[in-house]
């Protein structure tokens, strides 16, 4: 389990490496499809890269971890503090050494991040979702803000904007970066049904339940039918045009950005093949890539960056 914030003041800090370090080894441990990613990336942004997943990650555990019964508004005020400390350039604990480093080296924004701290608030309401405007919200303050702080660090191909040919002025991969986060939200939304109805939660719209003719009941019972495979395969087309709308952006990144970011966009988005091969199944299977097929993908992840 990760290590949450103690309200003690601790003066002495880990080095700059250490600190960097640590957060790699959080990554490697926690994310294995990013960290794969990561690992196509120059080492000044995928270490850039890892001390961002560790916040992220560390905001999610206040909500989604194992003592997220303790977690309240009061908890996610102050973790908010806590990032204005960071962004203002003061290191609060032995991971935000590499953070500050991070906010040095890469122009990123701190509202992302404290979208991100709204994201994890709502998951302390809600536990329902009445439509998909809303969802989508949830998903871009969790996910999309992802691709925000990924984007900034990853940064553009200045020849790709400003070229003659290329269509119409300033061109920044914002609304694309986004989306593939949202992408991936939705993918780790229909991957986990089970689990997190288990826990009483629904993610998926209540008005898609609805309009498919499935009940709560049913999917808390777990029941695969006509009806749940119809809507399934709703949800999986929704997804997949959020895959399809961050495509068209990962070509406008720079360079050495294309082939991780692809590589982590054809990962990824293989759950859903996964899930329809179980064929619907969330309940009973998890969806999941194999070592070889993620393998089988690089290939062509590499092709993709290449020419595209
Ligand atoms: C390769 C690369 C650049 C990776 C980015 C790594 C990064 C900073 C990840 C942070 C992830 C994180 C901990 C987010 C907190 C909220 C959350 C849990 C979101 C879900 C991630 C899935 O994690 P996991 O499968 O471990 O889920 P469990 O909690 O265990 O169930 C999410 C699904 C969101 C992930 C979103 C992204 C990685 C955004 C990707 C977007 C880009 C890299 C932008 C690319 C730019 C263009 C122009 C396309
Ligand atoms: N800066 C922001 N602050 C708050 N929410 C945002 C912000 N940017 C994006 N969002 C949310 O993320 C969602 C996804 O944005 P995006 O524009 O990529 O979706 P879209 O499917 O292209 O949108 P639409 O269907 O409305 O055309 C938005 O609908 C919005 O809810
Ligand atoms: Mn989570």
């Amino acid at each position: 389990m990760l290590q949450l914030p103690k309200p003690s003041c601790k003066t002495v800090l880990v080095s700059l490496d250490d600190s960097y370090e640590r957060c790699r080894q959080i990554t490697q441990e926690y994310a294995k499809t990013f960290y794969l990613g990561t690992l196509l990336m120059p080492e000044e942004k995928r270490r850039a890269i890892w001390a961002i997943y560790v916040w992220c990650r560390r905001t999610d555990e206040l909500v989604d971890g194992a003592e997220a019964a303790y977690t309240t508004d009061e908890t996610l005020d102050q973790w908010e503090e806590n990032l204005e400390t960071i962004f203002a350039g003061h290191p609060l604990e032995d991971v935000d050494v590499a953070l500050v480093d991070t906010l040095e080296r890469f122009p990123l924004d701190i509202q992302p991040f404290r979208d991100m701290i709204e994201g994890q608030r709502m998951d302390l309401y809600r536990n329902r979702y009445e439509t998909f405007e809303e969802l989508k919200l949830y998903c871009y303050r969790v996910a999309g803000t992802v691709g925000l702080m990924s984007a900034a660090v990853m940064g553009v191909d200045e020849s790709r904007r400003t070229a003659p040919w290329s269509k119409g002025g300033a061109v920044d991969p914002t609304q694309e970066a986004i989306a593939l986060g949202i992408a991936n939200q939705l993918t780790n939304i229909l991957r986990d049904v089970g689990e997190d109805a288990r826990r009483g939660r629904i993610y998926l719209p209540l008005e898609d339940l609805a309009l498919f003719n499935y009940t709560e009941a049913d999917l808390f019972n777990g029941v695969v039918d006509e009806r749940w495979r119809e809507l399934m395969k709703f949800q999986i087309q929704r997804a997949r045009k959020f895959f399809v709308q961050a495509e068209s952006g990962v070509g406008l990144l720079s360079r050495d950005a294309r082939f991780p970011v692809w590589s982590a966009l054809m990962l990824y988005r293989q759950i859903l093949d996964a899930i329809e091969r179980n064929r619907y199944d969330v309940f009973r299977k998890r969806a999941y890539v194999s070592g070889p097929r993620k393998l089988l993908s690089l290939p062509l992840a590499r092709l993709r960056a290449e020419v595209l």
